[in-house]
């Protein structure tokens, strides 16, 4: 089926109906086209991103989950031959455009990875860092901006005697806590996360999910995830993807219990994948 035709009609169904009219949308993909130079990683994807909320990206590897992540800031745009048609709308303006700011876009919807990445630098500069980047702050507030940051994710208690410690001495639940603090010292609207447990143990990933129900309520989030557990936990919509196309998305209560699609019932079911 042509992805375009088909996703038309495949948008979330109100997560709500009482209050699904009124949600605004974060970010709107319309059309979406992604190239790895001649090949075809993405195909037609149209897809909305309700404001803080938690929307799930599943799907087999290689489906281009990820592809469509690094698309959402830009982060594409650091390696040569990568290419997107299509709009993908954020605060009134279709970011694929050129002349976009991509230094004030990336602060403004931020990005932590699957393996966690501190800054080989202390536990303060690695919050410190990132504000300096996007604005000029005195001392005292500075550290009032890192100290918040590190609550928001619980790791103030952990580190608040040992700031000028190395971040690369953490460990690695800790680390990817600090990577989601330093992304929100920035005060973004939005966070991308990719994949942002499946390095960490079971205690480290339970503390991020419940971190991520916390942010909700005032970021937006888009998660990918191999972990159906997690997106069921996490997301309040999920959206199903397959050889790069958007196959399905919809409430997370309707896509584990009813999904439209055989596809995306074989998946959850976990017939393949
Ligand atoms: N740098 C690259 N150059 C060429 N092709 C790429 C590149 N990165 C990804 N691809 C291809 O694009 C498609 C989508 O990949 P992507 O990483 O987005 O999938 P994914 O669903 O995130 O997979 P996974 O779950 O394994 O991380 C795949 O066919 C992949 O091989």
């Amino acid at each position: 089926m042509n992805g375009q035709a088909m996703n038309s009609t495949m948008q979330a169904e109100p997560l709500d109906t009482n209050t699904a009219q009124a949600t605004p949308l974060a970010i709107q993909v319309r059309n979406l086209d992604f190239y790895y130079g001649k090949s075809r990683a993405l195909h037609g994807i149209s897809l909305d991103f309700p404001e803080r909320s938690v929307t799930g990206m599943i799907g087999p590897s290689g489906c281009g989950k990820s592809t469509l992540l690094r698309v959402l800031n830009r982060m594409y745009d650091l390696y040569p031959g990568q290419k997107a048609t299509g709009e993908v709308l954020y605060d009134g303006q279709n970011i694929l455009a050129p002349g976009v700011d991509l230094n004030q876009l990336r602060s403004r919807i931020g990005m932590v990875f699957q393996k966690p990445t501190p800054f080989p630098m202390s536990i303060y500069d690695n919050i410190a860092f990132g504000i300096r980047l996007h604005e000029r702050v005195g001392r005292s507030e500075m550290d009032g901006r890192v100290e918040d940051a590190l609550r928001r994710v619980a790791l103030w208690p952990e580190v608040k005697d040992r700031l000028q410690a190395s971040a690369t001495a953490l460990s690695g639940g800790q680390q990817q806590r600090l990577c989601i603090a330093r992304t929100i010292a920035t005060r973004p609207e939005v966070i991308l996360l990719d994949e942002p447990t499946s390095a960490l143990d079971p205690v480290s990933t339970a503390r991020i999910e419940e971190l991520l129900d916390e942010l909700k309520t005032e970021f937006t989030i888009a998660i990918v995830t191999h972990n159906m557990q997690q997106a069921a936990r996490c997301a309040d919509q999920v959206a199903f993807f397959y050889l790069g196309e958007l196959v399905e998305v919809d409430s997370t209560a309707r896509m584990f219990t009813t999904p439209r699609e055989s596809r995306t019932q074989d998946y959850i079911t976990g017939r393949f994948g």
